[in-house]
């Protein structure tokens, strides 16, 4: 066995395993990538960036039909080939070299493998031909293994080879009948992406709302809008069953039985743990890795556990935020610096849990940051909600008819915005507005002075605080 030490071994070269090893050799440390699939992880191949070149196409289409002069324009359908082919460079056609030329040009060593805990500081790496490596961690060993799609205990479902996110982000044409089982993040993104290319889409959702955890008015707002699109939308619909027939998936739920081409399972995700030796030191397998706020494993002195793998927020920019929190530190420790775990600091990912913004790439689309009115209720947080409609003149020269909600969650006691909801066309770009609103704790009184400019959908801002102060 070949035997290599380095100041930090990192485990999984996704988006978030990439970030932990750059920051760790910009800080003057030496540092080691441990990949089994594609260098770049989930989001580059099979999440963020097929999904989003997935939708781009039938957004852009959208909202040049709700222009009057620009709609009489598209006189044409989506060109169903063409988006594919775009989705597919999106993904460098699943070729990782681009990823590992950077790495290499960022001075970091790349080992292809499955990389398990062997010891304190020590990652046995396994090769596809089964030869081994054994890697030495001077100061970390950094778990940044991510997750992988859940599996419902749903008799008969393993056997109908159903799709994961990765079949529904990577197929090569559109399922005439696509049965999406949750309606969450995937679940919604990928019924309006597919619709839109051609199958008839079914969404399976248990709860009474799609977009759970969200404000209310987000699920209903898509909801509405997969519906009008032709989806057909379940909700507190239960599979109990599954089953092929003939070549045909048929699900059995407690709102009878739903017939499809395919199925795709979104209902969630489970930490890539199982099989990272995480019982060698003390872990139970399979679970989410628990950390502190420098991403450090509770009780430990040298582990890590950065990004989806520790279950605190599964969105690419927040594993690479956790990945910038958690490099400092690791330089920071292994130079003797004092490391400050106060909120905040430069060391640790305080924004996981009071601002964490996110977009759901629907039509319309949903952004949010922070806390939601419910999240602040079950924090006993004094608060109060502003909940109007999206319009200013500036939405309504964006679209003709621009049907939009913003929802802004404030704290009484102190003056601040503690969460805000966007719903409506392009909302997006929106948000980093709110998250330094959130992030910088803006009194209210101050964003008073924060004037929007004429006629920009922005204008929201105005009016969320004009509806404030009554
Ligand atoms: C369909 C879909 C769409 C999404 N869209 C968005 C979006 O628009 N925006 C957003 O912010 N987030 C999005 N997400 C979430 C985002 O993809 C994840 O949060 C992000 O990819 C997590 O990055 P990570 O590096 O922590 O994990 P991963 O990207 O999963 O990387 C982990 C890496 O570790 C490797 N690995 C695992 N075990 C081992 C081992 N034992 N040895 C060696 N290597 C190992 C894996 O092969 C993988 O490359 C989406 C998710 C899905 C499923
Ligand atoms: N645009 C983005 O940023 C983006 C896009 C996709 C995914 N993601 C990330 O990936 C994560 C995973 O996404 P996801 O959609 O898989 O999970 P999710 O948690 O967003 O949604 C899962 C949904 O499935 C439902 N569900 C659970 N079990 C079910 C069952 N047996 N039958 C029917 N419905 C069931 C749940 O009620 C929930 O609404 C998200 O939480 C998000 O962090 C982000």
């Amino acid at each position: 066995m070949t035997e290599q030490s380095y100041d930090v071994v990192v485990l999984g070269a996704g988006s978030t395993g990439e970030n932990v090893a750059d920051v760790v050799v910009r800080g003057g440390l030496t540092a080691v990538l441990v990949e089994s699939e594609l260098v770049g992880g989930e989001c580059s191949y099979w999440a963020c960036m097929p999904s989003k070149a997935l939708l781009r196409g039938t957004e852009v289409l959208s909202e040049a039909r709700d222009v009057d002069g620009a709609r009489q324009a598209v006189t044409g359908e989506q060109d169903v080939a063409a988006t594919l082919e775009r989705r597919s460079s999106f993904t460098s056609h699943w070729d990782d070299s681009g990823q590992v030329e950077w790495v290499q040009g960022a001075g970091i060593d790349l080992i292809r493998g499955t990389g398990r805990l062997a010891g304190e500081r020590t990652v046995v790496v396994t090769a596809a031909d089964g030869t081994e490596t054994r890697l030495t961690a001077r100061h970390a060993v950094a778990v940044c293994t991510g997750s992988m799609s859940a599996t419902p205990p749903i008799d008969g479902l393993a056997d109908v080879d159903p799709w994961g996110p990765r079949e529904a982000t990577s197929a090569k044409e559109a399922p005439g009948r696509l049965l999406v089982l949750g309606g969450g993040y995937v679940g919604c993104e990928m019924a309006t992406a597919w619709q839109a290319l051609g199958s008839q889409v079914t969404v399976l959702q248990r709860g009474d709302r799609l977009l759970e955890g969200m404000e209310p008015a987000a699920g209903d707002a898509v909801a509405r809008s997969l519906r009008d699109s032709g989806v057909d939308v379940r909700l507190d619909t239960d599979v109990t069953a599954a089953r092929r027939d003939d070549g045909e998936v048929v699900l059995t739920t407690s709102g009878g039985e739903f017939r499809g081409d395919e199925v795709l399972v979104a209902v969630g995700r489970a930490a890539r743990t199982g099989d990272v030796g995480l019982d060698v030191v003390g872990l139970e397998p399979g679970n989410y890795l628990e950390v502190d706020d420098t991403l450090r494993v509770d009780g430990s002195s040298w582990l890590y556990g950065v990004g989806d793998v520790n279950g605190r927020a599964l969105l690419t920019h927040m594993g690479k935020y956790q990945a910038r929190q958690a490099g400092a530190a690791i330089v920071a420790r292994a130079t003797g610096e004092d490391v400050d775990t106060s909120d905040w600091s430069p060391f640790v990912a305080t924004a996981d849990r009071y601002a964490t913004p996110s977009v759901v790439f629907t039509v319309p689309q949903v952004a949010s940051v922070g806390r939601t009115a419910k999240e602040a209720d079950d924090a006993g947080l004094p608060h109060r909600v502003v909940d109007i409609p999206l319009e200013v003149a500036g939405s309504s020269l964006f679209a003709d008819g621009y049907e939009g909600r913003a929802i802004a969650v404030i704290d009484t006691d102190r003056d601040v915005l503690l969460g805000l909801t966007f719903v409506g066309p392009a909302v997006g770009e929106l948000l980093q507005a709110a998250t330094i609103a959130v992030v910088g704790e803006v009194p209210i009184r101050r964003l008073w002075h924060a004037v929007p400019a004429y006629p920009t959908v922005s204008e929201i801002w105005l009016r969320l605080l004009e509806a404030y102060r009554g």
